[in-house]
C-alpha cells in the first residue's frame, strides 16, 4: 500500500523536495505497511519557507476581504468534492475507521473554510467619540503564522487553523505530525488550486526540532499548536524569546457527570461516543465518567452490553467501527495504562489488552476498555492515556461530584447527564472546563468556540473568537478640534 506525495514539502505553491533532509516513515497503523518516505526540512528550506510565506501574505493581505472569502469558499467546495479521496488517505495515514473520516475530518476542515469565508468579508473595526475628535479601530493582520498539529485530526487541524488564520489575511506554515504527514499535503493542493496566492499556506515535514524552529523564528508572529500539555509549555517558553502570540490546543482528562434522572441510554451513548470514537485518541474525551451511585449497575451493564458490540477491523471497511492505534508507540503506552489500571485495584468491566483482528495481525488494535471501582488518585484517572479506556466511578450529589471534576489540572470539556436543567446550568457555570455538552457528547460544530482552560490550553479555534488569535487591534486617533499645550 503507498501514499506517496510528489515531494515530502509543498512551499511557495508547489511541492519541493530537499533530500539532504533526515528520512523518515509513514506507515499504515492496520498492518504496518509503509505508505510514503519523505524528508525533515532543513533550515534552508525553513527559510525558503519564510520567505515564500512573507511575500505570499503580502499579496494575500492586499486583496479585498470579499475576495478573500471567494477563494476559501472555493477550497471548501474542492474538500468536499475530494472527501472520499482525502478520507481514504486519512484513514491510511491514522488508521482511523473510514466510516469516521468520511464525515468527521476533511468535511469538518471543509466547514471551517465555509464558515471563516464567511467571516473573511466582515472584518470591520469600531468608531469611537472623543470629546476632541474620534478614534477607530482597524483589525490588522499578524503576518506570519505557523500551525503544529497533532496526529489524530490531522487535515481538520490543518483547516481549523489555516481558515481563520487565512480569513484575517495571515500567511501560515504548518507542521503536521510526523506520524500523520500526508493529508496537509492535499490541503495546500486545494488552496492552490482555490487560487490562494502562492506561499500563503505552506507545508513543511519535520518533528519537534522543526516545531521548536518555527517557535522561535523573529519572522513569524504567531504560532498555534494542537498537541500535548508538554508540548504546548514548550512552545509557549520558546515564543515567548520573540514575544508571539500564541494559541495552545491540548490535553485532557475530562469529567462526564452522569444523575440519576439522566436518559441512561443518552449517557452510555455518550460515553461511548466520549472515550471509543478514533479508537480514543480524542483530547477532549470523557475519560472520568461520574455516575450517581443509585444507577451505576444499570448504567454499567448498559455500557458493557454496548461496549460489547462495537466492531473492531479493516479500517477502509465501511462496517468497522474502530481501527487500531495510530503506532506502534500509542500502542505501547495504551496497554502500559490497562496494566497499570489493573495492578492500582480497578476491576476491568470489560476489555483489557490487545485485540486481533483477522487479516490485520500486525495492526495496534487494543480492545475498547472499562474499568469501574476507580479511585480519584489512580493514575488512570488522573492522566491522559488518549486510547479507547473508560474510567467510571461513582458519586453522591452534586457538591462532591463538582470538587472531583474540578480536581485536575486539565479543562478542556466536560459533559452532564440530567433531566434537571437548572441544575445542568448551576453545573455549567461551576465545572472548570472550556467548552461544556449538557445531554450530548464530543459534538464541535465549528460556529461554537473550543478550547481549554487550566493546563489544557489557552485561545480558542473556531467561532468568531478564533478571528482575534489571528488579527490585532490597532487604534487611531483622529484630533477634530487643537490640542492644548501644558506647556
Ligand atoms: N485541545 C485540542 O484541540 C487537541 C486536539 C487534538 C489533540 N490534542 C492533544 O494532542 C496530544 C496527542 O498528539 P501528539 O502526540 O501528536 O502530541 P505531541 O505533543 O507529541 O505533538 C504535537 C505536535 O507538536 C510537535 N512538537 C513536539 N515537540 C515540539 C516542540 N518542542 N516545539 C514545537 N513543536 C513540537 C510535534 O512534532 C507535533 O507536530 C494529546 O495530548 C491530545 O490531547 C489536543
Amino acid at each position: 500500500m503507498r501514499a506517496q506525495p510528489p515531494a515530502s514539502h509543498y512551499l511557495d505553491g508547489a511541492y519541493v523536495e530537499d533530500e539532504t533532509g533526515d528520512a523518515f516513515e509513514s506507515v499504515y497503523p492496520a498492518t504496518g505497511e509503509v505508505l510514503a518516505s519523505l524528508h525533515v526540512a532543513t533550515p534552508a528550506l525553513i527559510e525558503r519557507a519564510v520567505a515564500a510565506a512573507k511575500r505570499g501574505q503580502e499579496q494575500w493581505a492586499a486583496i479585498s476581504g470579499a475576495e478573500r472569502s471567494r477563494v476559501l469558499r472555493r477550497a471548501a467546495e474542492l474538500m468536499r468534492e475530494r472527501n472520499e479521496e482525502l478520507s481514504q488517505l486519512e484513514t491510511l495515514d491514522t488508521g482511523k475507521a473510514i466510516q469516521e473520516t468520511r464525515v468527521a475530518d476533511a468535511a469538518s476542515g471543509a466547514d471551517a473554510l465555509e464558515y471563516f469565508a464567511a467571516l473573511a468579508a466582515d472584518r470591520r473595526g469600531a468608531h469611537i467619540d472623543l470629546p476632541n475628535g474620534f478614534a477607530y479601530t482597524r483589525w490588522e493582520p499578524l503576518g506570519i503564522c505557523a500551525g503544529i498539529g497533532a496526529w489524530n485530526y490531522p487535515i481538520q487541524i490543518a483547516a481549523w487553523k489555516s481558515a481563520p488564520a487565512l480569513a484575517c489575511g495571515n500567511a501560515m506554515i504548518f507542521k503536521p505530525s510526523d506520524v500523520t504527514p500526508l493529508s496537509a499535503l492535499k490541503l495546500a493542493e486545494i488552496y492552490t488550486e482555490a487560487g490562494l496566492p502562492a506561499g500563503a499556506f505552506n507545508v513543511l515535514q519535520g518533528k519537534g526540532p522543526l516545531g521548536a524552529a518555527l517557535s522561535s523564528h523573529p519572522a513569524i508572529a504567531k504560532v498555534s499548536v494542537t498537541g500535548s500539555v508538554g508540548t504546548g509549555a514548550k512552545v509557549m517558553g520558546t515564543a515567548s524569546t520573540t514575544t508571539k502570540h500564541v494559541t495552545l490546543e491540548l490535553g485532557g482528562k475530562s469529567p462526564i457527570l452522569v444523575f440519576a434522572d439522566a436518559d441512561l441510554d443518552a449517557a452510555v451513548s455518550g460515553a461511548i461516543l466520549g472515550n471509543f470514537y478514533s479508537t480514543g485518541q480524542i483530547c477532549s474525551n470523557g475519560t472520568r465518567v461520574f455516575v450517581e451511585r443509585s444507577v451505576r449497575a444499570a448504567f454499567i451493564d448498559k455500557l458493557c452490553r454496548r461496549a460489547a458490540a462495537i466492531r473492531l477491523g479493516n479500517p477502509l471497511d465501511s462496517e468497522t467501527h474502530l481501527g487500531p492505534l495510530v503506532s506502534k508507540a500509542q500502542y505501547d503506552k495504551v496497554l502500559a495504562y490497562m496494566r497499570v489500571g489493573q495492578e492500582e485495584g480497578a476491576t476491568l468491566a470489560c476489555g483489557g489488552g490487545p485485540a486481533t483482528v483477522t487479516g490485520f495481525e500486525d495492526g495496534w488494535f487494543v480492545e475498547p476498555t472499562v474499568f469501574t471501582d476507580v479511585v480519584d488518585t489512580m493514575t488512570i484517572a488522573r492522566e491522559e492515556i488518549f486510547g479507547p479506556v473508560m474510567c467510571v466511578m461513582e458519586f453522591d450529589g452534586e457538591e462532591e461530584v463538582i470538587a472531583r471534576a474540578n480536581a485536575t489540572e486539565f479543562g478542556l470539556a466536560a459533559g452532564i447527564y440530567t433531566r434537571d436543567l437548572s441544575r445542568a446550568h448551576r453545573l455549567a457555570a461551576r465545572v472548570e472546563a472550556g467548552t461544556v455538552w449538557v445531554n450530548a457528547y464530543n459534538l464541535t460544530p465549528v460556529e461554537m468556540p473550543f478550547g481549554g482552560v487550566k493546563r489544557s490550553g489557552i485561545g480558542r479555534e473556531n467561532g468568531r473568537e478564533a478571528l482575534e488569535h489571528y488579527s490585532q487591534v490597532k487604534s487611531v486617533y483622529v484630533a477634530t478640534g487643537p490640542e492644548d499645550a501644558p506647556y
